[in-house]
């Protein structure tokens, strides 16, 4: 069997942004590779500043990289781009809608702007409105809308021309918890739907995991690593013990005896916490433990758990998503 399409292609893509007075260029892509077979959902994972947006703005045509290619829907994004706008619905940071129109009305000039005709426009603006459970507001100016209703509105928005391929910059930035799991809903019953490419940028390695067939971790303009989020998991061997101290001070201090018990390793500290990996969690606690109290170290908690993204990034990265630069 062959390999499924690529909808979206980059070769050694490199960005770099001028520094200011007095300051060192940016480099925000230093050779950046990416894949996206066709249907698939991939999932952009990195702290901020590692050149996620830099991408998304070259893959939607909004910047020109310095070197290197991309192609989307089979459009060189420099040659095309054009071809590329009109295959590719872009989801950004910022919201697209007008606060001063309303649901529908934003969503048939959406429409309009892309060339839909004005029959076409309307009944793509009913369904979307209707998909999202946005009909019963579709009347009311946006600025009362919740947080969670305009960015529905913004996916509904990049989805209006039928695009081949939809690239979602941090979907859920900013929103509480039962919105962020509303537009996940959104997402997924959106993908069930319409055979589509998605991209998406994210910070949370819970959403990632939920919504993405694929991760590609993004580090310093680079992709470190790429694969399903099981076989990034179980790239891992072992377990992870974490170990909750009352102070940062104290995670340091144990983080120094923790590194001389045989069987762990890579032992790291974020704030009072501290997480290791050990062929066998459950075996090792007993070690850990002695290890403390010789340091008169008080635990205030200590799990063993799989490995999960988390893991994964801390491994291919070396720091964790909340306290990269
Ligand atoms: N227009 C610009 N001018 C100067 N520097 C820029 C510009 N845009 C981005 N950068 C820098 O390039 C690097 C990559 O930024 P980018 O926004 O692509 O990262 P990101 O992974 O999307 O981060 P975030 O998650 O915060 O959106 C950062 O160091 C950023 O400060």
């Amino acid at each position: 069997m062959s390999a499924p399409p690529s909808a979206i292609t980059a070769e050694s893509l490199v960005k770099t942004y001028p520094g200011g007075k007095g300051k060192e260029p940016v480099r925000a892509l230093d050779g950046l590779d990416l894949t996206v077979a066709a249907g698939s959902v991939l999932g952009l994972l990195g702290p901020n500043g590692a050149g996620k947006s830099t991408a998304v703005r070259i893959l939607t045509t909004l910047a020109r990289p310095d070197s290197g290619r991309a192609q989307v829907a089979g459009h060189d994004v420099a040659r095309d781009p054009v071809a590329v706008r009109r295959a590719v619905g872009l989801v950004g940071q910022r919201s697209s809608s007008d606060p001063l129109l309303t649901g529908r009305e934003n969503l048939l000039l959406a429409g309009r702007i892309q060339g839909m005709t004005g029959r076409d426009a309307g009944s793509r603006t009913d369904a979307l409105l209707e998909r999202f459970g946005l009909a019963d507001a579709a009347h009311r100016r946006v600025r009362g809308w919740s947080g969670g209703m305009a960015r529905r509105l913004d996916v509904a928005i990049g989805l209006v021309h039928r695009p081949q391929v939809l690239v979602v910059d941090e979907p859920t930035t900013g929103l509480d918890p039962e919105a962020r799991a509303a537009l996940w809903q959104e997402i997924r019953a959106m993908r069930a739907q319409e055979r589509m490419t998605v991209l998406l940028t994210t910070h949370y390695l819970d959403e990632a995991d939920a919504l993405a067939d694929r991760l590609a971790l993004v580090d310093a303009g680079r992709v470190v690593v790429e694969g399903t989020p099981d076989e990034l998991k179980s790239g891992l061997h072992g377990d992870t013990v974490t170990v909750s101290l009352a102070s940062p001070a104290a995670a340091m201090t144990a983080a120094g005896l923790l590194g001389r018990v045989p069987g762990l390793r890579g032992v790291s500290v974020d704030g009072s916490s501290l997480r290791a990996r050990a062929d066998d969690g459950s075996r090792a606690l007993p070690a850990v433990l002695t290890a403390l109290d010789s340091g008169r170290v008080e635990v205030v908690a200590l799990g063993v758990a799989r490995p999960s993204l988390d893991d994964v990034y801390l491994h291919h990265v070396g720091h964790g998503l909340g306290v990269a630069a």
